[in-house]
């Protein structure tokens, strides 16, 4: 017997990333989009899928994990949702404080949790050799450059802080420069420069498709997990 589809909650499913999932999680027989929550809310069905609001999410039926892209404000609300609910939570929401990353923890007690600042395969491999790069370079001048749209809001992005921490775990110690520009929809760079000599390795997503892909995956895989804390890593090691 075939298994039931997993139910999908996607939270900011207005904006660019919420508009992928929606758009790709239409061609997953293995899931089933039960609820598309955002701010605001104009139709109360849309494309088959039914719309809610986030004061409204007393009302949205069963789920077993949720896909969040908003924006720092609707973080909290989502995941202590997701706590009340029993369900998995997958966030790649950045720009998040300190104490909103030590609320992943806490509720990695009670449900399966996966943050993670860039959802892109080719961006999980980046920071396992940023890391290992730094470990032989952590002399070497360190800079991190990140390009994005001109509508994104925090600086540096979670990817240049996320492969800033991977260049300090092997010793280095980073530094950050920003460009908002246009429609471009991350593009990331860590040069590592000696005398006379320098690295650079660098990732350029050209679609939105990957990270949205990329978080449809991670959503499947951490529907029937034990609670706890996972990473993109964890992923890459499943297969
Ligand atoms: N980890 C990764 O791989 C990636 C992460 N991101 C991150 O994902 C997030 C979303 O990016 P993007 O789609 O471009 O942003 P958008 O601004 O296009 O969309 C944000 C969405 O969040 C909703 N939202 C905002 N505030 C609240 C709130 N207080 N309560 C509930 N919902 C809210 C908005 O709803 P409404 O439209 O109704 O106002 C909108 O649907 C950003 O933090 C971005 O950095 C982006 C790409 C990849
Ligand atoms: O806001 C975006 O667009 C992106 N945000 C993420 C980040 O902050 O690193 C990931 C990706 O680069 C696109």
């Amino acid at each position: 017997m075939s298994k039931p589809p997993v139910r999908v909650l996607i939270h900011g499913a207005n904006g660019r990333m919420g508009q992928a999932l929606l758009r790709l999680a239409a061609g997953h027989d293995d899931l089933q989009v039960v609820a598309a929550v955002s701010r605001r809310v104009e139709q109360r069905v849309q494309d088959g899928v039914p719309r809610f609001a986030s004061r409204e999410l007393g009302g949205v039926p069963a789920f077993d994990v949720a896909i969040d892209f908003s924006l720092p404000e609707g973080f909290d609300g989502m995941l202590a949702h997701c706590v009340s609910r029993g369900a998995a939570f997958v966030s790649g929401t950045t720009g998040l404080s300190d104490s909103q990353l030590a609320a992943l923890d806490a509720a990695a007690q009670r449900i399966p949790v996966l943050w993670a600042a860039n959802f892109s395969l080719g961006v999980t491999v980046l920071n396992l050799l940023v890391e290992r790069a730094a470990r032989d370079l952590a002399e070497w001048d360190c800079d991190i450059v990140e390009l994005h749209h001109i509508h994104k809001r925090d600086a540096p992005s979670g990817t240049a802080l996320a492969l800033g921490a991977a260049a300090e775990q092997g010793g280095a110690t980073p530094r950050y420069a920003s460009v908002r520009a246009g429609d471009i929809i991350g593009e990331h760079t860590v040069q590592f420069a000696g005398i006379g000599e320098r690295i650079e390795l660098a990732h350029r997503a050209t679609s939105r498709d990957v990270f949205a892909q990329g978080a449809l995956t991670a959503a499947l895989r951490m529907a029937d997990r034990a609670p706890g804390r996972y990473g993109m890593r964890d992923l890459l090691a499943a297969g």
